[in-house]
């Protein structure tokens, strides 16, 4: 699983929190990258000693990683639907939160999100949002009062230029993401591309959201509002939960 920065103990320690508060018989939406899999292997933990829950994993990695730890696995079709149990709780990362405070002339109330540094928040914001609780985790470094980090926007391959005009649109300098180990471009677990776009602080979170969503082409952007429950945050030698 590929780690981003922060300290892995805090990650350790949100990630663990969160696992916490599942319960037998519940599903899991099971997060991507470095601090979901630490709520991960504590998830696997909790079922070796006798815990009932299902996992709907957001990625491959989560997959592969909750099937590691021996967790049952539910597809999100499987879950989500007439006769789907539902999602629970789901568990997950982020690249950004917001606190909240005065961004420009809007007021960003906290709690918005800017997730997709695995390139996996497609699928992602589909377990989350599906969830009746969300709960967020992650180390202080990822705590600001606006949000002002690039945005993964995931798109089709023939949309890609079409996109980045629009992003240009908005006000955004989008960026293709290459691959670390291999010529060319990062391809998701969808099969498709991902421009990081920068747009410096985003004032209007929810207004950007819904101009990205209609923009042709945008299989989904990064930018999750009015969707986090909880944000369990892990410090240097405990974890503060936030109510959003
Ligand atoms: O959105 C994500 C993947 O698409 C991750 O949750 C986000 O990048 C945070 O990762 P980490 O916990 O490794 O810092």
């Amino acid at each position: 699983m590929k780690t981003s920065g922060g300290s892995d103990a805090a990650k350790r320690r949100a990630g663990e929190s969160a696992a916490e508060a599942a319960t037998d018989g519940d599903v899991v939406g099971l997060g991507t990258g470095s601090t979901a899999a630490h709520a991960i292997r504590r998830l696997g933990d909790r079922v070796d000693a006798g815990l009932d829950v299902r996992g709907v994993p957001t990625s491959f990695a989560s997959r592969e990683l909750a099937a590691e730890e021996g967790i049952p696995r539910l597809d999100l079709s499987e879950a989500v639907g007439p006769d789907g149990p539902g999602i629970d709780i789901a568990i997950d990362g982020a690249d950004q939160v917001a606190t909240g405070g005065e961004a420009g002339d809007a007021l960003v109330s906290g709690g918005e999100l800017i997730k997709g540094g695995g390139a996996a928040h497609a699928r992602e914001k589909l377990v989350d949002a599906a969830a009746d609780r969300f709960l967020v985790v992650v180390d202080p470094s990822k705590e600001s009062p606006r949000l002002d980090r690039s945005l993964p926007i995931e798109v089709l391959p023939a949309g890609r230029t079409a996109v980045a005009a629009a992003v240009r649109e908005a006000g955004g300098e989008p960026t293709l993401r290459r691959a670390d180990r291999k010529d060319g471009p990062v391809v998701t677990d969808n099969g498709n591309l991902v421009l990081d776009c920068a747009f410096g602080e985003i004032t209007d979170p929810a207004a950007l959201s819904t101009t990205l969503s209609a923009t042709p082409g945008v299989v989904e952007h990064g930018l999750f509002v009015g969707l986090a429950d909880e944000v369990h945050v892990g410090t240097a030698s405990g974890v503060r939960v936030d109510e959003v």
